[in-house]
């Protein structure tokens, strides 16, 4: 009773339970595939169901020969039943193969839309503890683990058990005693499942944590090569990938080394089982309580176990690697998501043109664990209206354009957008009120048109040209090889800074959006160009603006100007933002 108990209690311990709860989350997000995994997994019975047939034919066969039953006619039908069930066995065993890799890369890509676009859909702010380095490992090489899994280890369980339990049912019609003793190694298995379990996950998890580590440090070394070059790092970097490749290697050979050790193991157990079933056939035969039918009948179905088992074995690695890239995924997808409710009231007004009121009041922001960065903030933007923002470096002028953007949640107080009879609070569902233009180059690759449409996938290409004229692009972009078509690198790489900064406000334009939010945009710009831009923004028919700026020159274009300074919001007399204009 007591050792029930024990085994009882090993079974339920955490490590078991942790790994349920993945294989049920893997489960869950494999049920849209449930008819292939069926159709996968009978198959499979299929093929096991012939290769038995195939086996008992074999014993027919063999006491037909052996011991003359039934003469030639019997002979011939089993022979042929034999060659019949074998070929039928190989062309399905194809089919089966041809089947899992189709569904496998099915899987795999519907799965890593599935997890991205979550990701992508997960509260800014929660994501930002993660490198990116480490998220991009987790989208490939965890989602990979997971979607093999979905026809890897979970139908193969099924499969291999099943194949298992009919030999053994097999087995237990013509001897009991050989039953039992195939069954010998199985409280042994039993008994070390919860220690090998718990030391191959924390294995799993230092090598999944090493790889990401190792991801990050490219992605980060590869996007700044130039400052790496610049402040003569290209050794300091190899020696830094030479450190963290060590650890990788360090985590990989212990690894390694633990599996070979336990693999053995448990491979000799199954080793040893097989050959006592084989032993105690030959016992049985010697004594003539079975025939030699029954003998060859044995040999297969010992070899059938064997396989299983160790195929049964050797998916404890894999099932485990799957549970930590399932939870690795899982940690991700548990962060707070961001709420929609009722975006199509933000779509309307967009789409009929409504003028927009912004109220803030009493704002307050902190990030987590940080102090706060804006405290009770009142300021109320008119529709058409231009205001600025200044303020030190730090004062928190990115985060109120992130909290207007709903990328962040205030700490307190409201924003609300007034307009058409509607009071919408600012939340990831009023974001199609706003055009961003962030601080940093956020041009992705394309051509200039493609990097434009991504805001308005269907705008004419007069009002590409339209948008790149206010923003002072038009020029420069007929300049470049093919113009609109001009392919772009990666974060605008072919063009100057200010270039850059002129194509993303040219896309903020073009976007329906009516609020402009400008978050220092024009840093790069010689001031005439700095002018130009402002004054063509400020003249655009139904655009209201917020920009921040560092520079007094574009203040004169603004009918208020605020500061931030020590979390507080101050509205600027025109006299004091004059002086600061004429200063420069
Ligand atoms: N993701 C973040 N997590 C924690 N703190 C942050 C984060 N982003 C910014 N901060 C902190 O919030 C404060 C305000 O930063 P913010 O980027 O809003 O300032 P800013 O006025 O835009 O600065 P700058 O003029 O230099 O661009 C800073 O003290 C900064 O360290």
């Amino acid at each position: 009773m007591s050792l029930i108990r024990k085994l009882r209690d090993r079974l339920q311990g955490a490590t078991l339970h942790d790994l349920w709860v993945e294989t049920r989350w893997v489960l869950h997000h494999s049920k849209r595939y449930r008819r292939s995994i069926a159709a996968y997994v009978l198959l499979g019975i299929a093929s096991i169901a012939l290769s038995l047939l195939s086996s008992l034919s074999s014993r027919e066969l063999i006491n037909a020969i052996v011991y003359l039953q039934g003469g030639g006619r019997r002979v011939l039908f089993c022979g042929v039943t034999v060659v019949l069930l074998a070929g039928s066995t190989i062309v399905l065993n194809a089919l089966v193969s041809r089947f899992s890799a189709k569904i496998n890369l099915r899987v795999g890509n519907e799965l890593r839309a599935e997890v991205f676009g979550m990701f992508l859909n997960t509260d800014w702010e929660s994501l930002q503890q993660f490198h990116s380095g480490d998220l991009l490992s987790r989208i490939n090489t965890d989602v990979s683990n997971v979607a093999g899994s979905v026809l890897g280890w979970i139908p193969s369980l099924i499969l291999r058990l099943t194949q298992f339990l009919a030999s053994l049912a097999v087995i237990l019609v013509y001897d009991p005693t050989m039953a039992v003793l195939a069954l010998l190694s199985a409280p042994v298995t039993l008994l070390l499942s919860r220690p090998l379990v718990g030391k191959m996950r924390s294995f799993n998890r230092d090598m999944r944590a090493v790889g990401s580590e190792m991801t990050a440090f490219q992605e980060e070394t590869l996007q700044n090569i130039p400052a790496i070059k610049a402040f003569h790092l290209v050794d300091a970097f190899r020696e830094r990938l030479d450190r963290v490749q060590e650890r990788y290697y360090d985590t990989g050979i212990a690894f390694q080394r633990f599996s070979i050790l336990t693999s053995s193991f448990l491979s000799s157990c199954g080793m040893l089982v097989s050959y006592l079933c084989l032993g105690w056939g030959a016992y049985r035969l010697w004594q003539g309580r079975i025939d030699f039918g029954t003998m060859v009948l044995f040999l297969q179905l010992a070899s059938y176990l064997s396989s299983s088992l160790s195929a049964l074995i050797h998916l404890v690695p894999s099932a485990i690697e799957a549970s930590v890239s399932a939870r690795r995924i899982m940690s991700v997808l548990e962060l707070p998501r961001e709420r929609l409710d009722h975006p199509e009231r933000a779509q309307r007004l967009v789409r009929e043109g409504v003028p927009l009121t912004l109220s803030l009041q009493g704002l307050e922001f902190s990030y987590q664990g940080r102090a706060p960065v804006l405290k009770q903030l009142d300021l109320q933007v008119q529709p058409h209206e231009m205001i600025a923002i200044v303020g030190p470096s730090g004062s928190g002028k990115t985060t109120l354009f992130r909290l207007l953007l709903g990328l962040l949640r205030p700490t307190g107080g409201s924003a609300v957008l007034t307009g058409g009879g509607e009071a919408l609070d600012v939340s990831p569902s009023t974001r199609c009120c706003f055009a961003y233009v962030p601080q940093d180059n956020v041009i992705f690759s394309g051509t200039v048109a493609e990097t434009l449409r991504l805001v308005r996938p269907n705008a004419p290409e007069e009002a590409l040209w339209a948008a790149l004229r206010a923003a002072c692009a038009e020029d420069f972009v007929r300049g470049l090889p093919g113009g609109l078509d001009c392919p772009l690198r990666e974060r605008g790489g072919s063009l100057s800074e200010g270039q850059n900064q002129r194509l993303a406000i040219a896309r903020a334009i073009l976007a329906d959006a009516p609020i402009l939010l400008l978050d220092e945009v024009t840093s790069a710009l010689d001031l005439e160009t700095e002018q130009r831009v402002l004054e063509n923004i400020a003249a655009l028919p139904g655009k209201t603006c917020i920009l921040s700026t560092h520079r007094p020159s574009v203040l004169s274009l603004c009918s208020r100007v605020y500061r931030l300074h020590n979390a507080a919001l101050e509205l600027l007399p025109e006299s004091e933002w004059r002086r600061l204009y004429r200063n420069n």
